[in-house]
């Protein structure tokens, strides 16, 4: 019979052998954001010299994607580019969201208010444009130059500050919606606003706050 078969090639003590005593508990969201919160509660980040962005940066490069850590944050919506989703605010140390990215669709060209912006992706690809700041001081109109054009896959991690440029981030599918996770810090963009780029002008407009839904506060 079947139920004799099975009962004597299953070894008894199975659940109790070295590689089940040695199972790993898995890095979820949950415990990079518990991780991020430690990290910034030590140094601060009231201003972003005080962050450490490399550390940050291995933390969201160690996590790896898995969409049930995330579903519940996903929210689309097809009449808009993208959705920003807020997932921890902490303390107005940082902002962590999930941005959620119609096919074809992306953000307008800009800055990231001085601070440090690090963007992972968790499901599609995303490309992103970095191009130099303009020069503030001239006030000439002319149009931006690229730095770099890179495209990202799932778990790819990059970092963006205004030190570095301004960038614009698009999903380059023509069928398939991308996700990615952004740790801002501090959550300058969502407290006092950032600037948008005219690419043809380097023209700055400034746009009085970064939004999300439910609304970071
Ligand atoms: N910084 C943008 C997304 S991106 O283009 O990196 C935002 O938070 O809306
Ligand atoms: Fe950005």
């Amino acid at each position: 019979m079947l139920s004799t078969t099975l009962s004597t090639n299953i070894p008894v003590d199975k659940g109790f052998s070295p590689s089940y005593r040695h199972f790993k508990e898995r890095y979820d969201l949950e415990g990079l954001v518990q991780d991020i919160k430690k990290h910034l509660g030590e140094s601060g980040g009231i201003s972003s010299d005080e962050v450490d962005e490399a550390h940050l940066i291995s933390l969201l490069k160690k996590y790896v994607s898995d969409p049930s850590d995330w579903i519940d944050y996903f929210y689309n919506d097809t009449s808009k580019n993208y959705t920003r989703n807020a997932i921890e605010n902490i303390n107005h140390k940082a902002n962590i969201l999930l941005l959620v990215w119609n096919p074809g669709k992306g953000s307008p060209i800009h800055d990231h208010a001085n601070a440090h912006c690090i963007m992972k992706v968790l499901a599609g690809q995303l490309n992103e444009t970095v191009y130099h700041a303009p020069d503030k001081e001239s006030g000439e109109e002319k149009p931006l130059e690229i730095k770099s054009s890179n495209t990202f896959g799932m778990n790819e991690v990059t970092y963006i500050s205004d030190d570095i440029g301004l960038h614009r981030v698009h999903n380059p599918s023509s069928n398939h919606v991308a996700v990615s996770l952004h740790l801002y810090t501090p959550p300058n963009a969502a407290d006092y606003g950032y600037n948008i780029f005219n690419e043809a002008t380097g023209s700055a407009s400034f746009v009085s706050q970064a939004h999300s839904v439910p609304k970071a506060q």
